[in-house]
């Protein structure tokens, strides 16, 4: 039995309506409900909603935790589920409405969850929120998605329909079949990847990938790993650990991470023994940053400042740039990252990416190496980028196959890496990530 259909006993609390019985308290819905909304009604990220909505319900961890999955399996097949419902609707119902409807319609057929829960959970659902005039309908509405169960999903091309229009012909210029590869990879909860500290041991039932990386299934929670609190590893995708790697940072070499938080790179960066600067503008984040690289004992020194315009004392050896993308290379760990971004958002991130490319190139030694990586699919945001680089007067280093010979389907032909949710799909796949690297010109 899942979290999410385990019985719940109910709570009563003051959320009822002159004349309603009062409706049992449901935090982990709740929650759910409120960060879908978020993310329908206003395009909010899932992330911004979570803390204040779990802080306003009470919600324990436990719920947090069940809310959060709710919500993110909703998003992961939010193009299935407007079109599973599109019959039984009459009439266009108010989008909260409809959340709450894709909500109790994502449990009965991708969660499990019991019909009877599901069913009477949206109904009161939607007596606390002051939408009881809408509990008939969601009450038959779902009850004839209960009755008719999986077979409403036969014959929809549900990969289609779970990326949005954009994204998915954005994504042909990676080549033929690789949409709905992405596609495929997306619509599985992501595993947890962990990077050991060298020597570290690998944790019971972890299994290690090709790069080194430990993998453990989907849901798995990492604090509850033996040696996390001795900063044996820290979480990490598998693809997120290439860039630093492909950096080849040496014991002694200066090295800065301009966009550090919350600092995996920086750690792989620090394992090597390099003297390493992380850089971080936000300050929320650059708290985790302290609190992951504390946890790890990594000597690094943490700089809160906007890269773009930051002047370091000295100039440095090498630098990674993890710039600020749409980060649509995760949507597999953050869905909702395809409902909330839109074709417009890239011009901004493009014009802040090309300056700190800019930044980076006068931060850096003569002879010294870059790497531009970011966790995005976009033209825009990786090849477009990396011709932009080149056209300031940063010269290309290609990768090689040997640099990468457990991964080279993700080199492309002018010596950039570009992964992708559908590669290592036997293994439970990989975020996407582009990345590109650039010497310096002596003279
Ligand atoms: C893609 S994330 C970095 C992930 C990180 N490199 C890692 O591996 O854990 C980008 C980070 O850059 C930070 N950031 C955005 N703009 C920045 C700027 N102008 N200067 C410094 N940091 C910035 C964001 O707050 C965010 O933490």
């Amino acid at each position: 039995m899942t979290a999410e259909s385990r019985p719940r006993k109910p709570r009563q609390r003051g959320a009822s309506r002159p004349g309603n019985a009062p409706q049992p308290a449901d935090p982990t819905r709740d929650v759910a409900f409120d960060i879908l909304c978020g993310v329908v009604e206003h395009r909010r990220m899932l992330e911004n909603s979570l803390s204040r909505s779990a802080s306003e319900h009470d919600a324990p961890p436990r719920d947090r935790a069940a809310a959060h999955r709710l919500a993110a399996a909703t998003l992961r097949h939010m193009g299935t589920l407007r079109i599973v419902l599109e019959p039984f609707l009459r009439k266009e119902p108010p989008e909260p409405v409809r959340v709450a409807l894709m909500m109790g319609c994502a449990q009965l057929l991708f969660l499990e969850t019991p019909p009877h829960a599901a069913v009477g959970t949206t109904v009161s659902l939607l007596r606390r929120r002051k939408l009881a005039p809408f509990a008939g309908l969601a009450n038959a509405v779902l009850r004839k998605v209960a009755d008719q169960g999986p077979a409403l999903l036969e014959g929809l091309d549900q990969a289609r329909l779970d990326i949005p229009a954009w994204l998915w012909s954005s994504w042909s210029t990676l080549g033929k079949g690789v949409p709905r590869a992405i596609a495929r990879g997306i619509s599985q909860e992501a595993p947890l990847d962990i990077t050991l500290r060298p020597g570290a041991p690998v944790p019971e039932g972890g299994e290690v990938l090709p790069n080194g990386s430990v993998r453990f299934p989907a849901g798995t929670r990492v604090t509850e790993l033996p040696g996390y609190e001795e900063g044996a590893f820290w979480v990490q995708d598998a693809a997120a650990t290439l860039p630093a790697r492909l950096l080849n940072a040496q014991p002694g070499e200066s090295v800065a991470d301009l966009c550090a938080a919350p600092g995996g790179k920086t750690a792989q960066l620090a394992a090597t023994g390099a003297s390493v600067t992380a850089v971080e503008q936000n300050a929320n984040r650059m708290t985790r940053l302290r609190e992951n690289l504390t946890r790890l004992s990594y000597p690094v020194e943490i700089v809160q400042a906007d890269a773009a315009t930051w002047k370091p004392d000295a100039l440095f050896d090498a630098i990674l740039l993890d710039a600020p993308c749409s980060a649509t290379g995760t949507a597999r760990r953050h869905p909702d990252v395809l409902w909330v971004k839109r074709p417009r958002d890239l011009t901004a991130l493009t014009a802040g990416q090309d300056r700190l490319l800019a930044a980076a190139k006068a931060m850096l030694k003569p002879g010294g190496r870059l790497i531009y990586a970011v966790c995005s699919l976009q033209e825009e945001e990786g090849p477009a980028r990396a011709r932009a680089a080149a056209a300031m007067g940063l010269e290309p280093s290609p990768f090689t196959p040997e640099e990468l010979p457990f991964l080279t389907e993700a080199l492309t032909p002018e010596g950039w890496l570009r992964t992708h949710p559908g590669q290592w799909a036997d293994k439970g796949g990989m975020d996407g990530f582009f990345a590109a690297r650039f010497t310096l010109p002596k003279a």
